[in-house]
């Protein structure tokens, strides 16, 4: 047997509450065509060399979403391997300090809660994760 290596990559993601319902967290549908198309997946994005955790997710979602956020305590830390690429996840919890989400970088954006977003196709690296949410495991969430 082969074993191929692919690539690792850290991630940084944030859950981040909504404004008026913070029982809801933005969530955002991946683009047609590529990688994981059309799964969910939370707002965030590969961390560049040089770059720390909380930067790179500020950079992300000021790409991706057109938000300002702050960026408060990491909540939980997985790994996943994928076909084309090894993914250590990071989540964070997170608030948008000014804007209004817009899919800049994804096909679709929504504000769900844990229980809803167990029923929403999730990329795969997010399976625990949202476990650990579901159960309240992972301590406050502000
Ligand atoms: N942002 C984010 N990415 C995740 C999550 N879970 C997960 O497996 N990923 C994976 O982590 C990688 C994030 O990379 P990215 O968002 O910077 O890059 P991308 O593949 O969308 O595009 P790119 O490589 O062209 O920049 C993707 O492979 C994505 O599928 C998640 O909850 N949030």
């Amino acid at each position: 047997m082969t074993t191929v290596a692919t690539r690792t990559v850290r991630v940084v993601a944030a859950l981040i509450p909504g404004r008026l319902d913070a029982q809801r967290f933005l969530v955002q549908q991946r683009l047609p065509g590529g990688s994981r198309a059309l799964l969910w997946e939370f707002p965030g994005g590969k961390v560049e060399a040089g770059e720390t955790d909380e930067a790179a997710l500020a950079r992300e979602c000021r790409e991706e979403l057109d938000v300002e956020l702050s960026v408060g305590r990491r909540l939980w830390e997985g790994r996943h391997e994928y076909p084309d690429l090894t993914v250590e996840l990071v989540l964070y919890v997170a608030r948008m300090l000014s804007g209004e989400p817009k899919p800049l970088g994804a096909n679709a954006l929504e504000f769900r809660t844990p229980g809803e977003m167990q029923s929403l196709p999730f990329c795969e690296a997010d399976i625990p994760l949202l476990e650990e949410l579901v159960a309240g495991r992972l301590g406050a969430l502000d």
